[in-house]
């Protein structure tokens, strides 16, 4: 059996699910090893700022007693300014898609990994583009259980796709991992892309 070739430190189905989706069995390529980051903003912390200090964290405290390339990533949805998380429950939900119904936003991700080449780590932000949406679709939306697990409330991949107009920039970092920079931060550290074998 081959060994791992990246810790990911991580517990996100979505982000293993796009490193899959570049090539990597995640039974047998990827060690999971998630890791628990305080996650509050440090005060008039810039949103930027803020996921990349999140993504370095989670990969360096994931990156502990191994020898292996280590990744962490933060992503947070921000609307003037304003830092969005993860909705605590129904009603922060629908405050979140108030603020984002009819307008755009950006959604920042940081990704970083530990590895040979020391902490590399790079900050992908995107524009998103929401239609409005009505009291009743966001309860609907709410029902749905989507939203409870996903900064600012929403999933692109998932049934919010129909509230999404357009993106400018990269669709990946929405759903959780910027790939093409991924990628890059992947190969400086080592980790091989193509392997004889692999699918
Ligand atoms: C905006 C948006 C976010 N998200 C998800 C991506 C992230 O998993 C989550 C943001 O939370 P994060 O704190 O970035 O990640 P996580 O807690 O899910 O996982 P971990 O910290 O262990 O790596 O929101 C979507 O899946 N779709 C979207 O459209």
């Amino acid at each position: 059996m081959s060994s791992p070739l990246l810790r990911l430190a991580s517990a996100s189905p979505r982000r293993r699910e796009l490193l899959a989706s570049i090539g990597f069995d995640v039974a047998h390529d990827i060690e999971v090893v998630p890791v628990d980051i305080d996650e509050t903003p440090l005060e008039n912390e810039p949103p930027e700022a803020y996921v990349l200090r999140l993504a370095r964290a989670k990969a360096a405290a994931g990156s502990q007693g191994t020898q292996l390339p280590t990744l962490g990533s933060d992503t947070a949805v921000v609307v003037d300014s304003r830092i969005l998380g993860k909705p605590a429950g129904r009603e922060h939900a629908r405050e979140m898609l108030t603020l984002l119904s009819g307008r755009s936003h950006e959604v920042m991700t940081a990704v970083a990994i530990q590895g040979p080449q020391g902490m590399l780590a790079t900050c992908v932000t995107t524009r998103v583009f929401m239609r409005s949406i009505d009291e009743q679709e966001m309860a609907a939306y709410w029902a749905s259980g989507e939203p409870a697990d996903k900064a600012g409330g929403y999933a692109i991949q998932g049934r919010a796709a129909i509230f999404i107009e357009r993106v400018e920039g990269s669709h990946s970092s929405v759903v959780g991992l910027p790939l093409f920079e991924t990628a890059e931060l992947l190969v400086r550290q080592g980790v091989p892309l193509w392997r004889q074998g692999a699918s």
